[in-house]
């Protein structure tokens, strides 16, 4: 059997998604197909600006069939690519024939093993994972996080009767995030404040078998959750009316070894921390938050290029090296040498905006017309909530790439805001937002307009100057 189309994308997250729809609208004509190994599709919804260029947005499940009439799908997974001779194979089967081709199949948790026990040892990426930690948490009483990146941060403050033992590798949490001074923020502001994390909504447990979809729509790998997944899940252990426990950090930490006691089949870990000292702990189960690994399961007839990270390599048009290939989203690397105040991180929004490129890319390369990258390649922004507090992300807020060449400028108020200010020569290069700041639009401005903000030195982020009003 098969079956022809002009664009295929493959995945049905928010890069395949976005990719289908942006080609819906500039080649309404075409046919364009979506091959996808779920049957429940990610979309954006309530798109929102925070500035010019950084939007809010709500990420909505849909099922496949309701993408609209412009894009035909089939739930299957992709095997095989013959990038000269433009089909695909799907793993029932199915030759797919096409004129363009765009992989958006993602990433999958990057697991921390030894090689043993690998059963107590899981990750959080879809659904079906969640489902999972709920299940184990059942009948839990210690859990441990390992990893300072978004998933811990966002389950060691959401998990509840039960304890949890966080282990991060860095001085303090949140890393890939923050820097020590917000994150001490984050934590006074838990221990002083009951910050509400989210609104509260109605949360049942739901029992893992009542949630399993039927097996014709069972799906191993959906896409990945995303903003507030947590709010929709009851995230509780064992221990009854314990309620959300201040998670016991172990910072400079690391697990050594692990194995399951027989008698209790309970997991007896040893952490090494940074001084040399070692520290015994049990636990049920470990959460593997350790970073995502590009999923590309399938073969071609060439070796497409990879990057570093594993990733599809892609040049500024989203072209891999493979003729008509193109790759969005967490599976694909940006390879193309990037504005000075953008770098990739595996989110929701470079997902999205990277799947709209592709498909801007692959419908003019059908037209013949030229197209440009689009302008949100030029400057790096992240919007999403923390510890309960909205936070913005510009440029290179970490100082990422800046050496030790640069300078901060901070402004702190308990429990209400943090502000930092990136300066490189007196030019803004990067900030980050915590709490209601307003700030956001008059940052993106200073980055990416370069003024010499040196004539006004700390004033810069006097609370007594509306900066705002200052330069807008
Ligand atoms: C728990 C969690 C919370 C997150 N929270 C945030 C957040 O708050 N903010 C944020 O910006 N980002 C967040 N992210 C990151 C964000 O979800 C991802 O960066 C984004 O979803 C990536 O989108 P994608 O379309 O590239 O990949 P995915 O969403 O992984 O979609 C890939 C799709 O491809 C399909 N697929 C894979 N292989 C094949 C195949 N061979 N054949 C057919 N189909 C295939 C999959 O089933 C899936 O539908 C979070 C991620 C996780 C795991
Ligand atoms: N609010 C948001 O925006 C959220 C975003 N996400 C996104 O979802 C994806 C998955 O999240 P997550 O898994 O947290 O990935 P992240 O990349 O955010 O964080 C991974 C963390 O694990 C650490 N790590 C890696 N390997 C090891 C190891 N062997 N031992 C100990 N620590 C290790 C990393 O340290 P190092 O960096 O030093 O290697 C890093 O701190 C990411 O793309 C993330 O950005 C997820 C949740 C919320």
């Amino acid at each position: 059997m098969s079956r022809d189309c002009i664009f295929l994308v493959v995945g049905g997250g928010i890069a395949g998604v976005s990719c289908a729809e942006t080609l819906a609208i500039c080649c309404p004509l075409s046919s364009i197909l979506m091959l996808t190994e779920s049957s429940i599709v990610k979309s954006v919804t309530n798109l929102v600006p925070v500035a010019r260029y950084l939007h809010r947005f709500d990420v909505r499940e849909k099922d496949v069939n309701e993408l609209g009439a412009s894009i035909n799908t089939i739930v299957d997974q992709l095997e095989y690519v013959n990038s000269r001779e433009h089909w695909a194979r799907t793993k029932k089967g199915l030759i797919l024939k096409y004129r363009y081709i765009c992989v958006c199949t993602g990433g999958a948790p990057k697991l921390f093993s030894n090689g043993q026990a690998e059963s107590r040892i899981i990750g959080i990426r879809d659904t079906d994972s969640v489902l999972e930690l709920q299940r184990r948490l059942l009948t839990a009483k210690d859990v441990l996080i390992l990893g300072n990146g978004g998933i811990a941060s966002e389950l060691a403050y959401e998990l509840k009767d039960i304890n949890v033992h966080w282990v991060v590798k860095d001085s303090h949490i949140s890393a890939t995030f923050v820097d020590p001074g917000a994150a001490e923020f984050f934590q006074l502001a838990r221990s002083e404040l009951d910050v509400p994390t989210v609104a509260v909504t109605a949360i049942k447990r739901m029992r893992y078998g009542e949630v399993t979809p039927p097996e014709e729509k069972q799906s191993k790998q959906g896409a990945a959750l995303g903003p507030d997944w947590h709010s929709n899940f009851d995230l509780s252990g064992c221990s009854t009316h314990a309620g959300k426990l201040l998670p016991k950090i172990y910072y400079k930490s690391h697990i050594v070894d692990y194995h399951v006691l027989p008698e209790q089949g309970r997991l007896s870990i040893k952490l090494g921390h940074e001084n040399g000292d070692q520290e015994q702990l049990t636990c049920d189960f470990i959460v593997s938050a350790t970073g995502v690994e590009p999923r590309h399961e399938f073969s071609t007839d060439f070796p497409p290029n990879f990057a570093d990270d594993g990733g599809l390599s892609v040049d500024e048009m989203m072209r891999t090296n493979l003729p008509d290939v193109y790759a969005a989203g967490d599976v694909c690397s940006a390879a193309w040498e990037p504005a000075p105040h953008w770098f990739q991180m595996r989110l929701w929004t470079q997902a999205r905006q990277m799947g709209s490129m592709a498909g801007r890319s692959m419908a003019a390369a059908c037209e013949g017309e030229t197209v440009y990258q689009d302008f949100c390649f030029e400057l790096f922004g992240h919007v999403t909530q923390l510890f309960g507090f909205p936070v913005v992300l510009l440029g290179r807020f970490n100082g990422q790439g800046l050496e030790r060449d640069y300078e901060l400028l901070v402004r702190c108020t308990r429990n209400k805001e943090y502000i930092k200010f990136v300066l490189q020569n007196g030019r803004l290069r990067g900030a980050i937002l915590i709490g209601d700041t307003d700030l956001a639009e008059t940052c993106e401005n200073l980055i990416l307009n370069g003024i010499d903000l040196e004539p006004y030195g700390d004033d810069i982020l006097n609370p007594d100057i509306d900066i705002e009003d200052y330069f807008d």
